[in-house]
C-alpha cells in the first residue's frame, strides 16, 4: 500500500468535477495551506528516525527467518508505520514517523514467530504484529518506552490455504493471507468465507481474527469471529491450540480469548473457519423508505423475521442524499433513506427469501427501487477509501467512527452521537457533515457507522480527536459499545473500562501477564497499561 494513502494508487480515481464543486459549495474553497499536492509525493515527507535494534540481535533475526526476511531499510519501515485511520494518514503526509519500528521481520512458519517472540522477550524489544497494515485504531502503533526497540512481525509469508475439509465445510488459513488471495484459492473449491470488510483488499485472515472483523456481508455469513472455529497461537509462553469440536462445554470458550486480542496475547499463526459454497446467485434489491426511522424499523422487522438476507444496510437521509456508492452522481442521491437488501446462495432459496422479505418491506410501506441502488452499492463498495484520498487532498477532513446498540437504544445513540460531531465540528458555525447507516444488523439491536466530514482547520489531527472524544464520550453515556468491529486499539482504550469495568480490565491484564510475562507484544494495544 502507498505510505500516504489508502491502496494501490493505480486503483485511485480522480474526484468528479460535479463532486469537487459540491465540496466546495459546502465546505468553502481549500485554504491554499491546507489542500495537499498529491503530485509532489515523488519525495515523501519527513525523516526516520535510525534504527535502534543491536547488530547481534539483528543477526539472531536473521539466524531465525533467513537474511533477506530482516528489514532495516527506510522504504519498509516508512510503508510499516502505524495504520490507515484518517489521523495515520494526516500524520504520515505530515511526515511524522515517530513510530516507525526498527526492524521489519518476516517469519515464514509458525516456530519461527514463537523463537522471534523467545528472542523479543530476552531482548526486551516489542513486537508488533502485522498483518493487512488497515487498523483505524492505533492497533499498529505500540508503545515503545521501556522497550530497547520496535519490531514490526510482517506475517505475509504465511499466506498458504492449509487445508479444506469439505465434509465439515471447514478451511484452514494462514495468517498473512489477504482478503481476495484467500477467497481465490478457497474459489478453486467452490467455496467462500463470505467475508468481506470496505478494507477486504488489503487485510489479513490473521487481521480479521485478530480484530473481530465485520464485513458488509455479515447479515448472512456472520462476523469473522462467529466464522472461526479453530485457532493456532504463538505466545511466549507457548503455543496455544483451540478448537477441537464446532461446540463445546470444555470451560469457557478460549478462541474467543484470542479473537479481537490484536496481537496483545499471542500471534495468530493459523485460522480455521466455516466455509460455503460460492453462491450460486447474487442479487441486491435497493428500497426506499420515507424517513431513517421508517427505515430503522423495517430493518429491525427483517432481522427479527427469520428471514436472513446476505447483506442489510440502511443508510440515514443525509447518507443517502450524498449517495457515496457512486462518486460520479455524488449528492445526486433521491430523497428518503435508502436501503440495500441483498440474497446469495442457491437459486431457490434466494427467490424464496427475495419473495418473502418484499412481502414483508412492501407491508411495511418501503418503496421497490430495483437492482440498480443494489448493483451501484456492490460497484463502488470498495471504493471509498479512495475518496477520502481525494478529500484530504483537498483540504476536508473527512473519517468514520462505528458503535453498536440494542434496538431500545438505536434512536438516541444515533441523535447523540451525530449532535456530539456536529456540535465540536461545527463550532463557531463551520459547515460539517455527519453520514450515517447501520452497517451490521442482529435480532436484538445493530450497529451504527458514522462518516464525517468538515473543512480541515489548524491541526486537522487534534481537530478530529475532539470530536472523536465527544462522539465516544456520547457512545458510552448512552450505554452502547465504544467498537463495533474496528477493535480498541490504542484510540478507544480510554472507554474501555466503561464498557468492561475495572475488573474486565484486570481479567485482561492478567492473561496478558500469562502469556506475555516480559509484556513485548503490542504494548499499550487493547491491554491498558497498570496505572493507565
Ligand atoms: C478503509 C478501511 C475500511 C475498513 N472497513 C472495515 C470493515 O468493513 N469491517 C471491519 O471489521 N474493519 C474494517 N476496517 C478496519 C480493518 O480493516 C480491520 O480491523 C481488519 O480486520 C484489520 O486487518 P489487517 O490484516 O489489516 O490487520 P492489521 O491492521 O495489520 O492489524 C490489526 C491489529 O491486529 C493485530 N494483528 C494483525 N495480525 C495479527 C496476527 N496474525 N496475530 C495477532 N495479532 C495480529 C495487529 O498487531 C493490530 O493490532 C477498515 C479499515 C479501513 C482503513
Amino acid at each position: 500500500m502507498h505510505p500516504l494513502r489508502w491502496g494501490d494508487p493505480a486503483h485511485a480515481t480522480a474526484l468528479p468535477d460535479g463532486a469537487r464543486a459540491l465540496v466546495e459549495a459546502v465546505f468553502g474553497p481549500a485554504p491554499a495551506t491546507s489542500a495537499h499536492d498529491a503530485t509532489s509525493e515523488t519525495e515523501l515527507p519527513g525523516a526516520l528516525p535510525p534504527p535502534g535494534l543491536s547488530a547481534s540481535l539483528l543477526s539472531s533475526l536473521a539466524e531465525v527467518v533467513g537474511e533477506q526476511h530482516v528489514r532495516t531499510d527506510d522504504e519498509i519501515r516508512r510503508l510499516r508505520t502505524r495504520g490507515k485511520s484518517t489521523a495515520d494518514l494526516l500524520r504520515a503526509r505530515a511526515g511524522d514517523l515517530d513510530d516507525a519500528p526498527d526492524a521489519v521481520v518476516r517469519p515464514g512458519s509458525h516456530d519461527e514467530v514463537a523463537e522471534v517472540l523467545r528472542l523479543a522477550g530476552s531482548h526486551r524489544v516489542a513486537v508488533v504484529p502485522f498483518g493487512g497494515g488497515t487498523c483505524v485504531t492505533g492497533g499498529l502503533a505500540a508503545r515503545r518506552e521501556g522497550f530497547a526497540g520496535v519490531v514490526s512481525l510482517d506475517l505475509g509469508r504465511l499466506d498458504s490455504l492449509v487445508d479444506v475439509d469439505r465434509t465439515s465445510m471447514t478451511a484452514t488459513l494462514q495468517p498473512g493471507l489477504r482478503g481476495p488471495r484467500a477467497e481465490a484459492l478457497l474459489a478453486e473449491h467452490g467455496l467462500t468465507i463470505g467475508h468481506f470488510p470496505q478494507s477486504f483488499e488489503h487485510a489479513s485472515i490473521g487481521g480479521f481474527a485478530a480484530t473481530r472483523s465485520s464485513g458488509q456481508a455479515s447479515a448472512g455469513y456472520g462476523r469473522f469471529d462467529a466464522l472461526v472455529v479453530g485457532l493456532t497461537v504463538a505466545t511466549p509462553t507457548g503455543t496455544l491450540r483451540l478448537g477441537t469440536a464446532p461446540a463445546n462445554a470444555a470451560g469457557p470458550d478460549l478462541r474467543q480469548l484470542v479473537l479481537g486480542s490484536e496481537g496483545a496475547f499471542g500471534v495468530i499463526t493459523e485460522v480455521k473457519v466455516r466455509v460455503r459454497a460460492v453462491p450460486e446467485v447474487k442479487v441486491y434489491d435497493g428500497w426506499r423508505w420515507a424517513s431513517f426511522g421508517d427505515g430503522l424499523a423495517a430493518v429491525r422487522a427483517l432481522a427479527q423475521s427469520g428471514l436472513r438476507p446476505t447483506v442489510l444496510r440502511l443508510s440515514d437521509e443525509a447518507e443517502s442524499a450524498v449517495n457515496l456508492a457512486d462518486p460520479d452522481s455524488i449528492g445526486g442521491g433521491a430523497g428518503g433513506c435508502l436501503m440495500i437488501v441483498g440474497y446469495e446462495g442457491a437459486a431457490g432459496r434466494v427467490d424464496a427469501e427475495r419473495a418473502a422479505a418484499t412481502a414483508l418491506l412492501e407491508g411495511l410501506g418501503g418503496t421497490n427501487a430495483g437492482e440498480e441502488p443494489g448493483r451501484a452499492w456492490e460497484h463502488g463498495r470498495f471504493a471509498a477509501p479512495y475518496l477520502r484520498d481525494s478529500l484530504l487532498d483537498l483540504g476536508v477532513l473527512v473519517e468514520t467512527l462505528e458503535t453498536a446498540t440494542f434496538w431500545s437504544g438505536v434512536d438516541r445513540l444515533y441523535a447523540d452521537v451525530k449532535a456530539a460531531l456536529e456540535r465540536v465540528l461545527g463550532d463557531g458555525g463551520a459547515p460539517v457533515l455527519v453520514l450515517c447507516h447501520v452497517s451490521h444488523v442482529y435480532e436484538t439491536g445493530c450497529s451504527l457507522y458514522f462518516t464525517v466530514a468538515a473543512r480541515q482547520a489548524g491541526d486537522p489531527v487534534e481537530q478530529w480527536l475532539a470530536a472523536k472524544t465527544a462522539a465516544s464520550d456520547a457512545i458510552v453515556a448512552a450505554g452502547a459499545t465504544i467498537t463495533h468491529h474496528h477493535a480498541v486499539g490504542t484510540d478507544h482504550q480510554p472507554w474501555l473500562s466503561d464498557e468492561i469495568g475495572e475488573v474486565g480490565v484486570r481479567v485482561l491484564r492478567a492473561v496478558k501477564a500469562e502469556l506475555d510475562p516480559a509484556g513485548v507484544l503490542n504494548p499499550g494495544v487493547l491491554v491498558p497499561l497498570d496505572g493507565a
